[in-house]
């Protein structure tokens, strides 16, 4: 990345803009976004390692569309050799259907709805044989105790895996088309939401007219055995070797190595071991590690073992580290910086936190980031795990809340005496509840992930960048007022 005048003081992204290059014929289809990190991500997005942002649904989703989500470091290890196993039973390009048996209620589909952005559930016979679907409005005005039987329809379009191309062996050729034509045939019948069965007649997923769009347009993030992969993260305390190697029989597929202060000894020390521990098995696991801010902090984690640093110090949209310490840095600089440091040393970083708009990732990619990581802003949406709740005006929202936060740390430490437990909650650096609405218009995390994928590919083709390194190379960016930010915003209403 080159800029227009070089700047004098550290920056975030609302302080940078990026200038168009000349650049030759190029589509903005054809741009290829996937991280050159070792991770095997087809788009570089990584969801935060935080509570209210990812869980298993998440993880499947943003594998499926080829980011990757990282498990949290305070969920129970039994917990994480399920969500793994689970993950990678899902399929890597249906989705994975809501199922209700035809003895179920009503109630029991609209507890099952909010789940997910597909508005239907799938009826299931004991065969695990689609009997029917029920949408939400076939719900509305039925006694909520009705069994699901009596209000299902039967599903108007249906699809095998065969026909959809999933069972090709060629270069996808077969799945595009197959794809196609489904969307072709759901948009012809006006339907939403089609379940797909193997030749057996076995529900294998469901298929949505904006997934099957989707799935020809990302690549789904899989392991050597194609199935969808994972990533969890790593505490500095207790016995850290030891849930690397949990972690690594769990078939987890990356493993990050996390803590608020990324650059001390404890860290390292830990790094070191899940290095060992990596190498001993002769895995093939990216190890990341952070967080930090400066050069000297990359190329101490890089010494001790990454392959890839985490970047960021107070960026977070639930983290209060700045204003309770003033550490930190400016997140623009800090990416642009420590990818260089990391760079020269073969290594590889990722941008943590601050992101808000797609215009934010396209310009940390700019700087060298190999993948962003994203965390409130996911929160708001179907696949995060917490519950939707409904303010009085219908809008809906998920609670979120920082992982430093006393809430976080209240439930970290459960096992702890209560003298411990309030001693560690003096040390709170997070907000403990604030409310993430999920955009109407954009209510799935999918919808974000669209939206964020178009902005960098088209950032890409105005620099004239086919891949991410060319991005790299190519990027021009300017320092601007907080007005000419301001200009850039759009403007809904007359003034
Ligand atoms: N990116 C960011 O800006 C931040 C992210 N977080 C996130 O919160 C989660 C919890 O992390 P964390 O609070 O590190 O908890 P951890 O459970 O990982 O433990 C932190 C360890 O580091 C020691 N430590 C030393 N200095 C600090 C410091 N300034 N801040 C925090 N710990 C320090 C602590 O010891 P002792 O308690 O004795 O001091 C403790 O042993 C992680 O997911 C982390 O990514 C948290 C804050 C900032
Ligand atoms: N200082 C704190 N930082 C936190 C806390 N919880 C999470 N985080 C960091 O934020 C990013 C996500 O940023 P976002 O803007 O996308 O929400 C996450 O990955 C952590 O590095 C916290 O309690 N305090
Ligand atoms: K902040």
């Amino acid at each position: 990345m080159k800029f227009l005048n070089e700047p004098t003081t550290d920056l975030t992204y609302a302080d940078v803009f990026l200038v168009p290059s000349r650049s030759e014929a190029m589509s903005r289809t054809e741009v290829d976004i996937s991280a050159d990190d070792g991770t095997g991500s087809t788009i570089p997005l990584v969801s935060a390692n935080m509570t209210a942002v990812t869980g298993r649904r998440m993880v499947e989703t943003m594998a499926r569309r080829g980011g990757l989500g990282v498990l949290p470091q305070d969920v129970p290890l039994e917990v994480i050799r399920q969500v793994a196993q689970w993950v990678k039973s899902c399929h890597p390009v249906l989705e994975t259907p809501l199922k209700v048996s035809p003895q179920d209620t009503v109630l029991d589909v609209l507890h099952l709805l909010d789940k997910r952005s597909h508005d239907a559930v799938c009826v299931v016979d004991e065969d695990m044989r689609p009997a029917g679907i029920v949408h939400a409005e076939d719900g509305v005005g039925r006694d909520r105790f009705s069994s699901v039987g009596s209000v299902m329809r039967m599903p108007q379009v249906r699809f095998t895996t065969a026909e959809l191309g999933l069972e090709a062996d060629d270069d996808g050729a077969a799945l595009a088309e197959g794809l196609r034509q489904a969307f072709l045939a759901m948009d012809a019948a006006a339907v939403e939401y089609a379940p797909v069965t193997t030749s057996e007649g076995v529900l294998a997923g469901v298929l949505t007219p904006r997934g099957a769009l989707r799935s020809t347009l990302f690549t789904p993030h899989v392991d050597a055995s194609g199935r969808l992969a994972l990533a969890a993260a790593v505490g500095i305390n207790g016995d850290v070797a030891a849930k690397a190697e949990a972690l690594l029989d769990a078939e987890v597929d990356v493993l990050v190595v996390d803590t608020a202060h990324g650059h001390q000894r404890r860290m390292l020390d830990a790094l070191a071991a899940v290095r060992e521990v990596v190498d001993v098995r002769g895995a093939a696991v990216p190890v990341v590690a952070g967080n930090v801010v400066t050069a000297d902090g990359v190329r101490d984690l890089i010494s001790a073992g990454a392959d890839i640093v985490k970047v960021g110090v107070g960026p977070g949209a639930m983290c209060t580290t700045r204003m309770m310490t003033a550490v930190g840095r400016p997140q623009f600089s800090a990416v642009l910086d420590c990818a260089a440091a990391a760079r020269e040393l073969g290594g590889r970083i990722w941008a943590d936190g601050g992101v808000r708009h797609p215009r934010d990732i396209a310009l940390a990619l700019a700087a060298g980031a190999s993948q962003v990581m994203v965390g409130s802003w996911f929160a708001g949406t179907y696949e995060s795990p917490g519950d939707l709740v409904a303010e009085a005006d219908g809008r809906r929202y998920k609670e979120s809340y920082g992982m430093a936060s006393s809430r976080a740390v209240q439930n970290r430490t459960a096992g702890e005496d209560a003298f411990s437990r309030a001693r560690k909650g003096l040390f709170e650096e997070g907000i403990s509840t604030s409310k993430m609405y999920l955009d109407p218009e954009q209510p799935g995390v999918e919808d974000l992930l669209d939206s964020i994928t178009s902005g960098v590919r088209s950032s890409m083709t105005y620099a004239g960048a086919g891949d991410l390194a060319a991005f790299r190379e190519r990027a021009v960016a300017g320092v601007q007022s907080a007005a000419g930010y301001e200009e850039g915003k759009p403007v809904p209403t007359t003034w």
